[in-house]
């Protein structure tokens, strides 16, 4: 099932936290709501789900208008960060629970519990209760218990947040083979980048209440529209510099086009000579962390960082640079991409 906003505005008394926001989530694709703390993520969930309601704007299931309807009737599946488990019934309990709710007889209740216990690989955890489950296993519960019902949509707020590093990386992948096996569309709350990145078919960025950019992960990337977008995808942070910054070759043809920021990612530097560079620095620090390897680099007190380079340079030696202009990320003085240029080129 395909979700249409159509100007949809959000304001809690004075604070408008959504400003008529417009996008479609693609019917059985797994969305990621990703940005920082406070940018309207989970408002934005939950007015799906029909737990807040619009100050103005529409809400589309496909064709059908719901911006007014009920949330029980809107049918939609919900996870949060906190499992929201009910301690006192086993994990068949907690599935069937919905179900319980809406009449379904006894015996098939438990079909589906068992239906969704085997998808979710918790058939051997069926009889046990929650507090005898790991974090892990409690959240594969609440997923069952929000599929237990043949959700259009199932709404994941920060599913994962309460799990450690490698619970997360096991349970996101899980999460996405149950999305795929059943293909309901989902869309998926995180403020964690690399989660975002990993998981969904397709990304949207908020920021302050309004959608920054909405495509696939790799062109989120690649092609950031803007300043924010750019510096808050990727790890570590997009190396920037601007038309004055003493880093730059002053013979560089690049400083006679019109930008106002330059945007170059970590890994997109290559080794180059002081007759042909873009930038410069001195070596300040190597850091190797397992297989990565990163080169901090400072010029005239400007610091940037190198990686996935190879070179046999050390601490105090001065590093020369150049960069592939298809990696060269320019921004005009609105912080948007330039866009033409890579395309002219
Ligand atoms: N019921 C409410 N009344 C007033 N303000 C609210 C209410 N709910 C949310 N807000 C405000 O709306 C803004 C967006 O909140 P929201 O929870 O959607 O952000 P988020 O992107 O999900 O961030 P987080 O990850 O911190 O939850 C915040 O500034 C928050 O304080």
């Amino acid at each position: 099932m395909q979700v249409r906003f159509e100007d949809v505005t959000m304001q809690f008394e004075n604070k408008k936290v959504l400003d008529r926001i417009n996008f479609t989530l693609p019917s059985k694709e797994l969305i990621s709501f990703l940005g920082p703390s406070g940018c309207g993520k989970s408002t934005t969930l939950y007015l799906i789900s029909g737990l807040l309601n619009a100050t103005s704007g529409k809400i589309y299931f496909d064709d059908r208008d719901v911006t007014k309807l009920d949330p029980v009737k809107r049918q939609v599946g919900l996870v949060f960060q906190n499992y929201a488990l009910y301690p006192h019934l086993t994990v068949r309990e907690n599935i069937m629970f919905p179900l319980k709710m809406s009449k379904m007889a006894k015996n098939l209740r438990n079909e589906r519990a068992e239906e969704m216990a085997e998808l979710t690989k918790i058939a051997d955890q069926l009889d046990k209760y929650p507090r005898q489950l790991s974090g892990g296993q409690q959240q594969r519960v609440a997923i069952s218990r929000a599929l237990s019902k043949s959700p259009e949509i199932l709404l994941m707020d920060e599913p994962l947040s309460n799990l450690d590093a490698r619970l997360r990386i096991e349970m996101r992948e899980e999460i996405r083979r149950i999305q795929q096996e059943t293909g309901v569309t989902t869309v998926f709350v995180t403020h964690d980048q690399e989660e975002a990145l990993s998981i969904a078919d397709n990304v949207m960025v908020l920021e302050s209440g309004e959608i920054q950019q909405m495509t696939d992960p790799v062109t989120l990337y690649q092609k950031p529209r803007n300043l924010f977008v750019s510096k808050f995808i990727g790890s570590p942070i997009i190396n920037t510099f601007t038309k004055d910054s003493a880093a730059i070759n002053p013979e560089a043809a690049l400083l006679s086009e019109n930008w106002m920021t330059l945007g170059i990612r970590s890994e997109h530097f290559v080794p180059a000579t002081e007759e042909n560079y873009l930038i410069r620095s001195i070596i300040q620090r190597i850091e190797t962390v397992g297989k990565d390897i990163t080169i901090h680099c400072e010029w005239a007190n400007e610091k940037f960082v190198v990686s996935d380079i190879e070179t046999d340079l050390s601490v105090g030696d001065t590093f020369y640079l150049n960069v592939g202009k298809d990696n060269l990320l320019l921004f005009d003085e609105k912080e948007q991409l330039i866009e033409s240029r890579t395309e002219d080129e």
